[in-house]
């Protein structure tokens, strides 16, 4: 016998203004009972269904049900009772518009403990019972206002609540649709179960046995001498008996159990939730697919970039050595026969890695002009032995590689021959070196990383030191990609054994660690990249479904109030997650395979395809999806069901 018993219990609406929905109300609603609620609008008549219902919570009195006080306790000890106690039918319905009148019905029982099956069954048997077995498998949208509403009451009654609470439930139905509704309740009514109806409608509250007025807040019992008699007359009938053929995953004890659903329920409404709702469920997972498929391809694009930025480290600057020694002062000193000897320099040639030899030597300033007895202007002067052929460490115009300069041939740096306004070459210019004439032969257009040559007069070795003193003397040395450190062990010995102690060499770093450096870089650029655009996506993907919850602010209520505890609508939006995760992962690891294919191809780089991308994929979907579904979950977990269902 469930008993419902209000003690003075009184709702009172905090604001500036609070509203006293409910005043202190006392009242003993017997099992079996058909109750009416009328009054006017906004004289409290939801509050105190609500209340009844146990979605909403008093501020004053004490609510028992079946005699247990229901005061301070805890939300899941009242999803527990709810689910227990009672069936819900509303005025709007709140069916999932594109489930089957079958699947609406077996929700009810979802939150009883019952696998998918048994909870068919039984819907199927409700269904029978409000005369619409035959509409089980059609898709509640296409079902009429009377026949949605009987819909709805065979899912209150699924599973064997003692008490329905009906708020208006004829308020959106013609005359005949309500006849038949109340029709349905008057019968479940007759087999014992209490029927509570919210109405505006007196012929409704007319066949009840019970009539409860609300106004302003405070309850009244107008029930008639006449209908009290109608309590006493009615007999107890045969009614809706749940078909338990198929409970054995949920035997009888346990068809009751309460605010408790299996992983199968669970995971067959997520999968429901999913399909009802194609676009929905194609964004997000759209959401996911780019997620995964922009950190993916991030990752490996990263990996096929930074050996293309490696490989073109060691075409360019990382085969440039330099070996150089300071003529007089403390050190002592190459001289600058063994310097510039030929056999010294054959010698250099023939170390294994060397692809180009410059000997190029540095001179102290010498009077230069382009007109005969000018001694006052003056510009540094070079030496080399002759014009290399390799670009990267001499640029020449004018004459061919390999050339050795003559005694009275020079070459000009670019910015000196436009200082000294010489050129252009075809004119064949002359240059006035300490009075004495040379032919200027060739512009030096580029000097590598020796750009002080592009300041300078650039003569033979012989002539440069016959003209001025000689400060320094060097080579500059082209080799082989990743010989620079064996070159630079070699090339002092081998150019002047003797002096090899003191000569100071220039090398790129171990092409290794280099390499080590640079790839470390890329990698870090690159994952940084990674990880804005999976936080930037996961940002997106998360907006994404806490709409959508927002969307489902009713069908959540409903939920809540058939019994499901904050922690089933976590773990129902958790579900829906993983599964979004899931596919998406998949299609954003194929997408992410297909994306590196082409632009790796496009750009002529080694592809690099992991056969771990899929995995990864997978688990990237499951992890957005989880981290994604966070922000949702809790705020479909605090939705109130009270002002929801309204
Ligand atoms: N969450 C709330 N916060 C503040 N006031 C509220 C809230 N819910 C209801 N009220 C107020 O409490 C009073 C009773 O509202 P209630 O919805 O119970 O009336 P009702 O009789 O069911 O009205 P109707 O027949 O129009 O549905 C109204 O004045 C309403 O404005």
């Amino acid at each position: 016998m469930t008993v419902l018993e209000l003690r003075s219990l009184a709702r009172t609406y905090p604001g500036a203004v609070p509203v006293e929905a409910l005043r202190p109300a006392d009242l003993v609603i017997n099992q079996g009972e058909m109750v009416a609620i009328e009054g006017p609008s906004g004289a409290g008549k939801s509050t105190l269904l609500n209340l009844l219902a146990l979605l909403d919570t008093p501020t004053d009195g004490d609510y028992l049900i079946g005699g247990r006080s229901t005061r301070g306790l805890d939300d899941a000890s009242r999803a527990r009772l709810r689910c227990e106690t009672f069936g819900f039918v509303f005025q709007s319905f709140h069916l999932l518009t594109s489930r089957t009148a079958e699947e609406n019905v077996a929700l009810g029982a979802a939150y009883h403990g019952l696998d998918p099956q048994p909870a068919l069954d039984r819907a199927r048997n409700a269904l029978q019972f409000v005369g619409l077995a035959e509409r089980a498998g059609f898709r509640s949208e296409l079902l009429s206002g009377g026949e949605k509403q009987r819909v709805a009451i065979a899912r209150a009654i699924v599973a064997d609540a003692p008490v329905i609470l009906a708020d208006e439930p004829t308020g959106n139905l013609d005359s005949a649709s309500s006849d038949a509704v109340i029709g349905v309740l008057e019968r479940l009514n007759r087999t014992g179960v209490t029927v509570v109806i919210v109405t505006h409608d007196p012929r409704v509250a007319a066949r009840t046995t019970r009539r409860l007025h609300v106004e302003d807040g405070v309850v009244t019992d107008r029930t008639s001498a006449s209908q009290q008699q109608v309590v006493q007359q009615q007999p107890s009938q045969p009614g809706y008996e749940p078909d338990r053929r198929n409970d054995r995953t949920a035997p009888r004890a346990a068809s009751r159990a309460s605010s408790r659903v299996t992983w199968r329920a669970m995971l067959t409404d997520a999968a429901a939730s999913l399909r009802s709702d194609r676009r929905r469920t194609a964004r997000l997972i759209g959401v996911v697919v780019l997620s995964v498929t922009l950190a993916l391809t991030t990752l490996r694009l990263s990996q096929s970039a930074r050996s293309q930025v490696s490989d073109a480290f060691d075409a360019q600057r990382n085969r440039r050595v330099a070996v150089g020694s300071t003529l007089g002062g403390a050190v002592p000193a190459i001289d600058v026969l063994t310097a510039t000897d030929p056999e010294s320099l054959r010698r250099v040639r023939s170390v294994p890695g060397v692809e180009e030899v410059l000997a190029l030597s540095t001179h102290i300033q010498v009077p230069a002009s382009a007109q005969p007895g000018d001694l006052t202007n003056k510009e540094r002067l070079f030496g080399i032995d002759a014009v290399p052929a390799n670009t990267s460490l001499l640029v020449v115009t004018g004459v061919e590689a390999g050339t050795t300069l003559k005694d009275n041939q020079v070459l000009l740096g670019a910015s000196a021959a436009s200082r000294l306004g010489i050129g252009p070459l075809e004119t064949s210019p002359t240059v006035w070196l300490a009075g004495q004439p040379y032919e200027v032969v060739g512009i030096v257009t580029s000097a590598g990383l020796r750009t002080e040559v592009e300041t300078g007069v650039i003569a033979s070795l012989s002539e440069a030191s016959r003209l001025t003193a000689t400060e320094s003397m060097s080579l500059e040395i082209r080799v082989v990609p990743g010989a620079g450190a064996q070159v630079a062990r070699a090339a002092p010995l081998a150019w002047a054994p003797q002096y090899a102690d003191f000569l100071v060499v220039a090398a790129p770093p171990d092409p290794t660690s280099m390499r080590e450096t640079i790839e470390s870089s890329v990698r870090a650029i690159l994952l940084t990249l990674s990880v804005v655009s999976a936080a930037a996506a996961l940002i997106s993907l998360s907006n994404a479904m806490s709409t959508s919850v927002a969307a489902r602010t009713g069908e959540l209520a409903l939920r809540r109030a058939m019994g499901a505890r904050r922690v089933h609508l976590r773990s129902l939006i958790g579900y829906e997650a993983a599964a979004i995760g899931l596919v998406g992962g998949l299609l954003g690891a194929v997408a992410s395979v297909l994306t590196v294919l082409v632009v790796t191809i496009a750009q002529r780089w080694q592809p690099v395809i992991d056969p771990w991308s899929l995995p990864i994929g997978v688990l990237g979907g499951l992890v957005a999806g989880a981290v994604g579904s966070l922000g949702a979950s809790r705020r479909a977990s605090r939705i109130d069901p009270a002002s929801a269902l309204r």
